[in-house]
């Protein structure tokens, strides 16, 4: 937090800005799409009419100060907020065209298609090869033994951990390292098959090393999963992600191209946040 902060002039003529470039993925199908999408807490409006189309082959980054609703957002597009009992979210919000919130939704399967990886690694207290089978033996993908470890090494694998573990599948999860515990959490969402990975600030409790590792990981599943990340550290975001959204007091003030987010902001509240005037 930067002591000598000036607050970001919400007066700004940031209003009569588009959120987004005119030519940007023009004619391109979105994975998920969310449409004036609101949330409040109680009295607490903590989403503001958020329009945003998230893609398969691409990373995107959430920034903006603390408490500017980045995680309440991500948590809308797999349906999180549901179980916190004074949320309450409007609008809408597709999954290659269908309504997350429509109540035909089966909110475990969307779940499994729109995983989660939290701030904090969050192993169940089992053993290494149960963190994964179990999501793919409740939505029953194996049909044996065999096929069951075929999805527990390709899963440990894609997240760049079956080398360190394969000897020691049966230790249990929360007795590895901070970092492998992260990349443990990320096979056990890739496990059941997801087509969106959502990560809430996944590096916030890691080491440098074990951020890097994160942060490769993350290039490597790009194009695989859609991927959207909530982040703190601007470097991250510009280092991982191809698209930015910029979010300030509920609303989203900016999505873009990274690149341009981090070098030619358009509205003036991006500039003055990846300026460090503000947050
Ligand atoms: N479970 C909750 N109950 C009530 N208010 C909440 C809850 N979760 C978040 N809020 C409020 O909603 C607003 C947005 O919070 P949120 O955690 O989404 O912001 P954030 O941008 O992710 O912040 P941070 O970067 O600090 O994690 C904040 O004012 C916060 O206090």
């Amino acid at each position: 937090m930067n002591e000598t902060a000036t607050p970001i002039d919400t007066d700004a003529p940031d209003v009569s800005t588009p959120v987004a470039p005119d030519d940007l993925d023009v004619g391109k199908t979105p994975k998920m799409k969310a449409e004036d999408v609101n949330v409040y807490y109680g009295d607490k409006h903590a989403i503001k009419d958020v329009s945003i189309n998230i893609h398969d082959d691409k990373v995107t980054a959430f920034i903006g100060p603390s408490g500017c609703g980045k995680s309440t957002f991500l948590r809308c597009m797999n349906r999180m907020n549901d179980t916190i009992p004074i949320a309450k979210v409007t609008g809408h919000i597709e999954l290659d065209g269908e309504d997350i919130y429509s109540p035909r939704m089966d909110v475990v399967q969307l779940r499994a298609r729109v995983g989660m990886v939290f701030q904090k690694p969050n192993p169940f207290p089992k053993s290494i090869y149960e963190n994964i089978a179990y999501g793919p033996r409740i939505h029953g993908l194996a049909s044996g033994k065999s096929e069951m470890d075929a999805i527990v090494e390709k899963s440990l694998k894609r997240a760049g951990l079956w080398d360190e573990v394969k000897d020691r599948l049966e230790d249990s999860g929360t007795a590895l390292s901070g970092g492998q515990q992260q990349r443990l959490c990320i096979a056990r969402a890739i496990a059941v098959d997801p087509e969106v990975i959502l990560m809430d600030e996944p590096c916030s409790a890691l080491d440098p090393i074990a951020t890097a590792k994160i942060e490769e990981l993350i290039h490597e599943l790009r194009g695989k999963y859609a991927i959207a990340i909530v982040t703190h550290n601007m470097q991250q975001a510009a280092r991982v992600s191809q698209r930015t959204a910029f979010f300030h007091l509920g609303e989203l003030v900016e999505y873009g191209r990274t690149s341009e987010i981090f070098t030619n902001p358009r509205a003036k509240r991006t500039q003055d946040y990846i300026t460090g005037r503000y947050g």
